[in-house]
């Protein structure tokens, strides 16, 4: 774990050298003032030769310059480079996250993901900057001193050790229990954050049912729990800090005392005394920086396990070795004895055959859950085959790399999602260096010409979040002006199951027809008018495929699709 979270130094090393080095020159600075004023005492002092004290103190001016200067780096510096790791981390978890497959965004809350992404994060650029910097520092600064106060009285040097054995145990034990107690408040607040992704996301589901008591409540329950959780850390974090400060200062006052009585009897000058003392501050500063470690590393190594736990997560659908890139595809796609199921309990698809001739209509009808969006899922790799496989153009869709397969795939949804920003921005989705000329031309097909005419803002209106100030068949209409400039041999389209009133929903339907020319276009089907005249209908069951065939064919057979005809057209 350690080894990994070092790898990270690598690309800023020269400004890790130059913040550890500035570092190593300021302790040494601070171990050798004390040195300087005890000199200064027993020294310079009885000698009455001013002008070597005023030069002296003029040196020593200096060398607090410099000090503060490097004090300056190791300060700015230092957390530059702290914040370019928790910055580069932060890039490898997204693009990560980027790359995962359907099957973990289903089995991951997205407040969950943000936590990971977000807070777990955060203390990680304080201990890649503190940690390893202080921790040399301190060992340094703490050997060098007591080495010096054993060298000018190993008896009163020996009295300042005794707390030694219980300090260290002290921060071992609070460590432990507070790097456990750091986890739980992370996977706390992953939670709170799941919940409120939930029920803003929801709130307009929360208000209509006015259930907003009922998600207060839910709040209130993770909220607490993560009170609890950070407090734990908190009371464990204080009982050790309270532990060092005790001990510390009790050594302050028995080397004071005990160095008293030697000055007193003879044995330590003044100046020796007054070193000691100084030398007691430099001998636990380093405490005090351990001590502060003790509360971030556990904080920040926790936040780096949780960020290691994700990355390891390979996604399902990878591209195989030396993977086809797919430069154009006619769109034939071939099913052969297709079998998948979302989880090894339940088979969602078996035995599935279908041959589909570039340019051809396919709709997919059927009752809900049969089926029909999960045999769609598998053609651009979203999931892949358990069983069986898919070809397109004669080759299996396994053997394409993953991106190109999906550069050459377009794909409508029912549930149109559209992104924060401008109609502009969101229309060129679908080619994201399209020119003005090109967005129009698409606005145009898609029929949403007018509609952008009316707007004052035109091109340049704001949506709002997710296309929340748009209607349904004007987020539809850019979504299909997005699949124009695409525009992609294949075309999955999953028909809106909500009612559009019949003007709109003609401007659509002819929209669809026109972007579904020349390409392969497989429709799932609710309403069975739109499909009349497809190529070919197919109906899927929980069984698999039933019937297919073109309408007319369909209703001759006098079979499931004749009946779900006439349910519909009767009612
Ligand atoms: N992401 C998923 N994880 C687990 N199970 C899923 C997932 N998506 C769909 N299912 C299950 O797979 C089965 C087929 O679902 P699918 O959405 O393909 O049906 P459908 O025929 O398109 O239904 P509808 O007409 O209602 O859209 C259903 O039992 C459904 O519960």
């Amino acid at each position: 774990m350690l080894k990994r979270f070092f790898s990270y130094y690598i690309p800023h090393k020269k400004l890790f050298v130059f913040d550890f080095s500035s570092a190593i020159i300021v302790a040494i600075l601070e171990l050798a003032f004390p040195l300087a004023v005890q000199w200064f005492i027993d020294s310079l002092l009885p000698s009455e030769n001013w002008s070597a004290i005023v030069s002296v103190s003029i040196g020593l001016l200096v060398l607090y310059f410099i000090s503060t200067f490097l004090q300056f780096v190791v300060n700015y510096w230092g957390h530059k480079l702290g914040i370019n790791i928790e910055t580069d981390m932060r890039k490898q978890l997204f693009q990560h996250v980027q790359k995962q497959s359907f099957k973990f965004f289903d089995n991951t809350k997205t407040g969950n993901i943000m936590s990971r992404i977000t807070n777990d994060l955060m203390d990680i650029g304080e201990l890649a900057h503190h940690g390893p910097e202080d921790l040399f520092i301190s060992i340094m600064t703490f050997i060098g001193a007591f080495w010096i106060m054993f060298t000018v009285n190993a008896k009163l040097a020996l009295v300042a050790l005794i707390v030694l054995p219980f300090l260290a145990l002290l921060m071992i034990v609070s460590n432990l229990k507070m790097n456990k107690a750091w986890k739980k408040m992370f996977t706390e607040i992953a939670d709170v954050n799941a919940r409120v992704e939930d029920s803003v996301s929801g709130v307009r589901v929360v208000q209509s049912f006015t259930n907003e008591e009922f998600e207060n409540n839910r709040f209130s329950v993770n909220n607490l729990k993560f009170r609890k959780a950070k407090l734990g850390g908190y009371k464990v974090m204080s009982f050790s800090l309270s532990g060092i400060y005790m001990m510390t200062r009790f050594v302050t006052l028995a080397v004071l005392v005990y160095g008293a009585w030697l000055s007193y009897t003879g044995q330590l000058s003044y100046g020796e005394l007054v070193g000691f003392v100084l030398y007691i501050n430099v001998l636990f500063k380093p405490i005090d920086k351990i001590s502060a470690l003790m509360e971030l590393y556990p904080k920040g190594m926790a936040g780096f396990k949780r960020f290691t736990e994700l990355l390891d997560m390979d996604p399902d659908v990878v591209d195989v070795k030396d993977a086809v890139e797919v430069q154009s595809l006619r769109g034939d796609i071939t099913f052969s004895n297709v079998s998948f199921g979302y989880d090894e309990h339940k088979q969602v698809l078996k035995g599935i055959n279908l041959d589909i001739t570039s340019g051809e209509t396919i709709a997919f009808v059927g009752p809900s859950g049969a089926g029909k969006t999960t045999i769609c899922s598998l053609i651009p790799r979203f999931y892949d085959v358990d069983g069986g496989s898919i070809k397109i153009d004669g080759i299996d869709i396994r053997d394409m790399a993953k991106q190109s397969l999906r550069s050459h795939i377009g794909i409508v949804q029912q549930d149109v999602f559209l992104f924060t920003g401008t109609l502009r921005e969101n229309i060129a989705y679908g080619k994201l260096d399209a020119s003005q000329e090109e967005i129009e031309e698409a606005a145009k097909r898609a029929h949403l010409e007018s509609f952008i005419e009316s707007l004052p803002f035109g091109y340049d209106t704001q949506i709002g979040e997710r296309g929340l100030k748009l209607s349904g068949g004007q987020k539809q209409r850019i979504a299909i002006a997005r699949m124009f400039l695409k525009n992609p041999p294949i075309l999955i389209l999953d028909e809106a199951t909500s009612a559009l009133d019949t003007e709109t929903e003609m401007i659509i339907q002819r929209a669809l027809t026109e972007l579904a020319k020349d390409r392969t276009t497989l429709v799932i089907a609710h309403r069975l008018a739109t499909i009349r005249n497809a190529d070919k209908i197919v109906v899927v069951t929980e069984e698999g495929i039933a019937e297919q065939g073109n309408h007319d064919e369909l209703i001759q057979q006098g079979g499931i699709f004749a009946n779900l005809h006439r349910v519909q057209f009767q009612r």
